[in-house]
């Protein structure tokens, strides 16, 4: 079972203008309101490649309820521990550009933070995964994550961990089974600036390999992606088409790569579903359905660099 942690769930409230113009009144031209939040998208992307998953986190008020009754209609498993405060709503903005504005979230109250951890450790069975996605609620201590570690493998599960900065840096030696930083984030980790080739994004991912994940993907939103090995790494991409709204591209190329990895594919078979995953994403309005990822799948082309 493969169970995604959404700490911090949001409706993804995706909104377009022609123009935006800041500091005046702008009309939408249409909106739209999502369930969002990275374990949440991953979820949904492994029920689309009918990978057993259920998602949990914290859903609380009426825009929790939003979020459940969205999934439920999908049938997608959940088990979310409920939270007196109001889940948060993100803003997405597209205009000629598009911008993101992502809520600080809720307050989890001690009682609640417990309630989460005990539901979790008694549902960890040897073999599953547990993917860690998303930022933290304000009132989480910023090791949240990384304490959750030892119950996973106390339970002989892995833990997959989508997060940026030293929260990331701080779990790489419990050997993660994937990592998946976009090449903004991974120079950032090592307080890089922008790589100027795939060569030396190469070089930067296998640090990852080296301090402790198992393996390591490196997205480049319009420019594909990367797979890095320890003696060999892959850059792969798919044909082009209309971007219509890339919210969601990272979690669906995280999920399909450990959906495959998991279900026995060989790295180099689940990259493939990653890229296919990831650009389906980004050519549909909400995320991709298993006909387009299946789609955007014939057209993938991976090469060695
Ligand atoms: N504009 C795009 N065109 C085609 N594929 C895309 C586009 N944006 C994202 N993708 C696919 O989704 C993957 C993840 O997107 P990216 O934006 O890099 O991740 P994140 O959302 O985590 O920043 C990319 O590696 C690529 O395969
Ligand atoms: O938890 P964070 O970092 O604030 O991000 C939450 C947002 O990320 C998303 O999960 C999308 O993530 P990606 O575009 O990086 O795949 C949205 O659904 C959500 O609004």
């Amino acid at each position: 079972m493969i169970y995604s942690i959404t700490l911090n769930p949001s409706i993804d409230y995706v909104v377009t203008s022609d123009q935006l113009f800041l500091g005046r009144v702008n009309r939408l031209t249409e909106t739209t309101k999502l369930p969002g939040g990275k374990g949440i998208n991953v979820s949904r992307i492994l029920q689309a490649l009918a990978v057993p998953t259920v998602a949990l986190g914290f859903l609380g008020g009426f825009t929790g309820d939003f979020i459940k009754n969205a999934l439920k209609a999908d049938d997608l498993p959940c088990d979310f521990t409920p939270i007196a405060a109001d889940t948060r709503i993100n803003v997405k903005l597209r205009a000629e550009s598009e911008t993101e504005l992502n809520a600080p979230g809720p307050r989890i109250t001690d009682d609640e933070q417990h309630t989460f951890i005990t539901a979790l450790t008694e549902r960890l069975q040897p073999g599953d995964v547990v993917v860690m996605a998303g930022s933290l609620p304000p009132d989480l201590p910023a090791s949240f994550y990384r304490d959750l570690i030892p119950a996973i493998h106390t339970a002989h599960a892995e833990f997959v961990i989508d997060t940026t900065g030293q929260a990331l840096l701080d779990t790489l030696a419990d050997h993660p089974l994937v990592v998946k930083p976009n090449h903004h984030e991974l120079a950032a980790l090592f307080n890089d600036a922008p790589y100027p080739s795939i060569e030396a994004t190469v070089q930067a991912g296998r640090k990852l390999l080296t301090l402790g994940a198992q393996h390591v993907l490196v997205s480049m939103a319009g420019k594909g992606a990367l797979l890095i090995e320890a003696d060999r790494a892959y850059h792969g991409n798919t044909k082009p088409q209309q971007v219509i709204n890339s919210v969601g591209a990272g979690d669906s190329m995280l999920a399909g790569f450990t959906g495959r990895l998991t279900a026995g594919a060989t790295p180099l078979e689940a990259f493939k579903t990653a890229l296919a995953c990831g650009s389906a994403t980004a050519y549909s309005q909400d995320l991709a359905t298993r006909e387009k990822i299946d789609d955007v799948l014939a057209t993938v082309t991976v090469k060695e660099v």
